[in-house]
């Protein structure tokens, strides 16, 4: 399906995250004529797309924009960006922490404002973003903002507000717990005297491998992660007794419901000015 851009993109920000999906627009082919980012540093972002360091006199009529800066950042952004704003301005938030009504309060003109909370795999099209909005945002809005996210990966809209933080948690946050995964199975196997390249080598394979894998026996089969585990698990063989350790008194499981909620806190702070 050919992706409907909107006449024009502005991005408040072009950091690691922000720069993946404009990464990913263009390979889908946007035009690159139609996007402007405002980044302090003025440095080029990709050929055809327009780099500012300050804010135009006025938005084009039709114009979407995306909120890539950092949350502290968002006072003084609104403060310049607020006035061009006008009632069919779209806006699209990816700040953590950053309400809805927070941004309806900064941005009082523009109908539509979409909180999105995609993940760095967005650049290959294989991230998730969670969105929400409310019902100011009307149908056509949310149904163009929900199109400029499809080719960035799986999109989940989000019906309640105080699940956001949560779904940022798991997988706004998860690639970095997945990294710090790889990296641990990698210094764990040089901690059982695999030299450490090989075991870096080995260890990213394994969890690309065991993620591209995991994918297709769910969308093909329906067989869910854990289902595969114990298909790896001869019995009395060799991983049954590593899975008896990540299992034991529920420490895999603890863990990640102790760093999730961790984040989730976080975002919560954040809320709360903090
Ligand atoms: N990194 C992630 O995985 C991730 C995931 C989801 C959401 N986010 C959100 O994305 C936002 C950016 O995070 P990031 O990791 O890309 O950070 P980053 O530091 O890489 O990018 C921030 C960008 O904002 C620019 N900037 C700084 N001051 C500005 C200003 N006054 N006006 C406009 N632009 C300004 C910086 O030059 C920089 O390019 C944050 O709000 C974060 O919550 C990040
Ligand atoms: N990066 C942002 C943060 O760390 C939000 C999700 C991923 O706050």
């Amino acid at each position: 399906m050919t992706p409907t851009w909107p006449d024009h993109l502005f991005l408040v920000g072009c950091g690691n995250m922000a720069g993946q999906m404009l990464v990913r627009w263009l390979d889908c082919g946007l035009d690159p004529a139609r996007v402007t980012v405002l980044r302090p540093s003025g440095r080029p972002v990709a050929d055809g797309v327009r780099v500012v360091t300050a804010y135009p006199a006025a938005l084009p009529a039709g114009t979407t924009v995306l909120l890539g800066m950092k949350p502290y950042q968002i006072a003084d952004v609104a403060s310049s960006l607020a006035p061009l704003c006008v009632a069919d301005t779209r806006i699209v938030s990816i700040l953590a922490g950053t309400t809805l009504a927070e941004l309806r309060d900064r941005f009082p003109g523009p109908r539509a404002i979409v909180r999105a909370m995609p993940n760095l795999p967005v650049g290959l099209g294989e991230g998730v973003t969670a969105l929400f909005t409310d019902a100011t945002t009307d149908a056509a809005a949310r149904a163009a903002i929900d199109a400029l996210i499809q080719p960035l990966g799986l999109a989940e809209w989000i019906s309640d507000e105080t699940l956001f933080n949560r779904v940022t948690a798991l997988s706004g946050c998860g690639p970095a717990f997945l990294f710090r995964f790889a990296d641990a199975l990698a210094r764990a196997g040089e901690a059982i005297g695999i030299p450490a390249d090989q075991a870096a080598r080995m260890a990213l394979a394994t969890v690309r491998g065991s993620a591209t894998m995991a994918a297709r026996a769910s969308a093909d089969a329906g067989d869910s992660p854990a289902t595969l585990a114990d298909r790896v698990a001869s019995p009395g063989g060799m991983t049954r007794e590593g899975l008896n350790v990540l299992d034991a008194d529920d420490r895999l499981l603890t863990l990640l419901t102790d760093t999730l909620a961790a984040a989730r806190d976080r975002g919560e702070a954040m809320a709360r000015g903090e």
